[in-house]
Parts: C-alpha cells; sequence; structure tokens
C-alpha cells in the first residue's frame, strides 16, 4: 500500500524538523521506512560533535540544594538568575489574580501534560504514580473545565496511570487522540477512526501516525536489542513513537547510547530523534505535536473561539513547548512552565513542580465555584 504524501494533509510535512527535509513531499511505500541503498544514507557523524551530547547533558536540570524546611530546591551558583526568571515567567499561583481577570467572560479549557507535571520525575518510569490528592485535583478540575491529558506515552498508558474517565486523552506527543463520537466532523478526516473506549462507549481516533506503526515497532524491538548491553538504558514502545531513557545509565556511557541510537535511526529517514528529560524520543517526521493536538481537540471540542474561550496548557518539558508556542503565537490562551530550575519558554507562568501544579489546580476549582455562585444571585 502507498503512503500518498500530499501538500493538503497537514500532518506529512514537518517544517520544524532539519532532518531529512529533503525527502518531505515523496511518496513511499509503506513498510519501507527502512532505506537500503548506502549512497542515500548520510555521512555518519559523531554525536560528541554535533552537539547531541551537549543536549544530553542539558536534559539534566543543574545539581541542586534541598532548602529542607521548604522542600524546595535551589540552583546554588544563581539564586539571582532564578529570581530574574521569576520575574519574567510568574508563578501562576501567585499570579492567579492576573489570571483570573484573563478568564472574565471566558471559558477556560485545561490541557496537562502528565510526568513531571501531574507526578514527580522519577528513576523508573513505570513507577511515575500520580498521587490520590492529584488525581482528586484534577477530577475536580474537570468537573468544572473541559480537561484533557497530553502525554508523550501511550494513550493507553497515560489512561492507566490517571484512570479519570472524565478526561480527554492524547497519547504518543499527541499522535493518538481520542474524542466523544458526537463531536463535529472529525471522522471526515481520513486519519480518524471509529473505536471503543475502555467503557466499551463508541468514540472516535484520531491517529496521524498510524501508518508509522510497524516501523515504531521495528525500531523498538532494534532498540532494546542495541542497548541491552548498556546498563541502566531502557527503551518504550509508545505504538507511535519511542523512548530511550538513559536516566539511570552511567554519565560516561551516555555517548555510547547517543552513538548508537544516532547510528542505527540513520538507516530511517522517516524518522527523527528530538530530546526530553534523560530520555531521547524516536518520532516519525510528521508535521504533528503536541500544539497540533491542542489546536485540534479545541476545533474538535468546539473550544476554539478565542473570544469565549481561554486554554491553558501546563507542561514540563521541550514537547510541551510546542503547546505553549501555539497558545502564545495564537494570542488565545498561555503556557505554565513546571520547573524548578531557569528555562527559556514559551510558557507566560511557571509552577516549581507537581505540588505546585496540585496547589494552582485547586485554586483554578476554587475560583471558579465562587464565581459560580456569585454569578447565580
Ligand atoms: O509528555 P510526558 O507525559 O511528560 O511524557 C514524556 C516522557 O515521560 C516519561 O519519561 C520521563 O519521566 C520518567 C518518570 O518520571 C523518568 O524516569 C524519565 O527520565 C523522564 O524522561 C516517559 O517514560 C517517556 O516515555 C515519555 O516520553
Amino acid at each position: 500500500m502507498d503512503l500518498n504524501i500530499s501538500k493538503t494533509n497537514p500532518v506529512l510535512t514537518d517544517p520544524t524538523t532539519p532532518v531529512n527535509k529533503s525527502r518531505l513531499g515523496s511518496s513511499f511505500p509503506s513498510g519501507r521506512f527502512m532505506m537500503n541503498s548506502r549512497k542515500k544514507i548520510p555521512k555518519l557523524d559523531d554525536v560528541r560533535s554535533n552537539g547531541w551530547l551537549d543536549a544530553m547533558i542539558s536534559s539534566s536540570p543543574p545539581r541542586k540544594r534541598l532548602v529542607k524546611d521548604f522542600n524546595v530546591e535551589i540552583a546554588p551558583e544563581d539564586d539571582f538568575a532564578q529570581r530574574a526568571w521569576m520575574l519574567k515567567y510568574p508563578s501562576a499561583i501567585s499570579s492567579f489574580a492576573h489570571i483570573a481577570a484573563q478568564a472574565k467572560n471566558k471559558k477556560i479549557a485545561v490541557f496537562l501534560d502528565y510526568d513531571g507535571t501531574l507526578s514527580p520525575i522519577v528513576d523508573d518510569p513505570d513507577r511515575a504514580i500520580m498521587s490520590d490528592a492529584m488525581r482528586a485535583a484534577v477530577k475536580d478540575v474537570a468537573k468544572y473545565f473541559p480537561t484533557a491529558i497530553i502525554s508523550g506515552r501511550s494513550r493507553d498508558k497515560v489512561y492507566q496511570l490517571v484512570g479519570l474517565t472524565e478526561l480527554y486523552y492524547a497519547g504518543s506527543h499527541g499522535m493518538d487522540i481520542m474524542t466523544p463520537v458526537n463531536l463535529n466532523g472529525s471522522l471526515e478526516d481520513p486519519n480518524c477512526i471509529k473505536s471503543t473506549d475502555q467503557q466499551d462507549e463508541e468514540v472516535n481516533l484520531f491517529q496521524p501516525a498510524k501508518e508509522f506503526i510497524p516501523v515504531i515497532e521495528e525500531v523498538y524491538n532494534s532498540l532494546v536489542e542495541i542497548t541491552k548491553c548498556i546498563k541502566g538504558a531502557k527503551v518504550e514502545n509508545h505504538k507511535f513513537c519511542a523512548s530511550v531513557h538513559y536516566r539511570n545509565v552511567d554519565e560516561k556511557d551516555w555517548p555510547i547510547v547517543a552513538q548508537r541510537v544516532h547510528d542505527h535511526l540513520k538507516q530511517y529517514p522517516r524518522l527523527r530523534l528530538t530530546h526530553g528529560r534523560k530520555v531521547l524520543e524516536v518520532r516519525p517526521v510528521i508535521g504533528w505535536n503536541k500544539g497540533k493536538a491542542v489546536e485540534f481537540l479545541l476545533e474538535s471540542l468546539g473550544l476554539s473561539n478565542n473570544d469565549e474561550f481561554l486554554p491553558i496548557f501546563i507542561g514540563d518539558d521541550k514537547t510541551d513547548e510546542d503547546a505553549f508556542k501555539v497558545l502564545r503565537e495564537g494570542n488565545r490562551g498561555f503556557g505554565i512552565l513546571v520547573s524548578s530550575v531557569p528555562k527559556e519558554s514559551n510558557a507566560f507562568y511557571s509552577l516549581r513542580d507537581p505540588s505546585e501544579v496540585k496547589k494552582f489546580l485547586k485554586t483554578l476549582v476554587k475560583w471558579k465555584k465562587m464565581e459560580n455562585s456569585t454569578s447565580s444571585f
């Protein structure tokens, strides 16, 4: 079966991706994502010289000092930089009055990342458990605002971790979005299929990278193979993308992880690599990301009118920047970056960690309840 890459299909091009750009716009048979012709494989380069290792190192925030009494972490070398950063990205909790003013006469829609936002970052990705208190806070938010989780994990996995039926879920960095069937015309899109959810209800699935499922499976298996002798390395299959974790790999072996993954991926010109928090993410080269997923959800949930709705996206990672950017550039809402150390971002506000995310979500609900009670007089 040919995978036709047409100019009219917005998801089959990715102008932001420098890798293999020359091959975009061509058709290729599915199952032949691997390039065999040697002359087409780009010249091998070394991860040390192309900035890869720098990116891996910078994905680990600098060592932090724990201010015990307050249970907060401060980068020791740069408290001044921290304060300057907080002026640029003020706390969403301290700035709540400003946020409430922006939301006046509008309906807020809440978009949440999972790892590092709803659950703290831990060494073992299988143990990134959300607390019951956080679950209760998210459940409450969903009572008052349309709420969606957009995660890098597979949709099934993130649903299993969150376990709330009242939310919308998007997995694989937004490449797998589940919405109710009764929403405006999304089935007209060739990437949409009908399915059923965990409660056996009919749903729509929007899967713009579905042709990549076999190649992701293949790459996942080979990545497991080529990293199995590197102590601490872990590979996850998210169906439309895959992750190679190096959090538990000795730092001296990071170049080995980077070089092996990098070299292996050269055989797959339709796949690209991005960096997350001590993780390399293998993703299809398509013009789709968490920002596009936010736009898709706003459109399909009927929330796209800027005068009526104010979307808020809370996330901690580089992939969340795509969503922050869409909101900032569209002047339609804002991002909140979860970080305890200074980072440049397209978000407008910041929260230090998941416990502050929980506090912010509770504040949002409290404010909404107050608003409802005053407007009923
Ligand atoms: O978009 P997200 O929901 O934030 O998912 C991004 C990645 O999150 C997970 O990895 C990160 O969290 C792990 C658990 O705390 C941590 O061990 C790892 O170092 C982090 O990178 C998840 O395992 C990845 O597959 C996601 O892509």
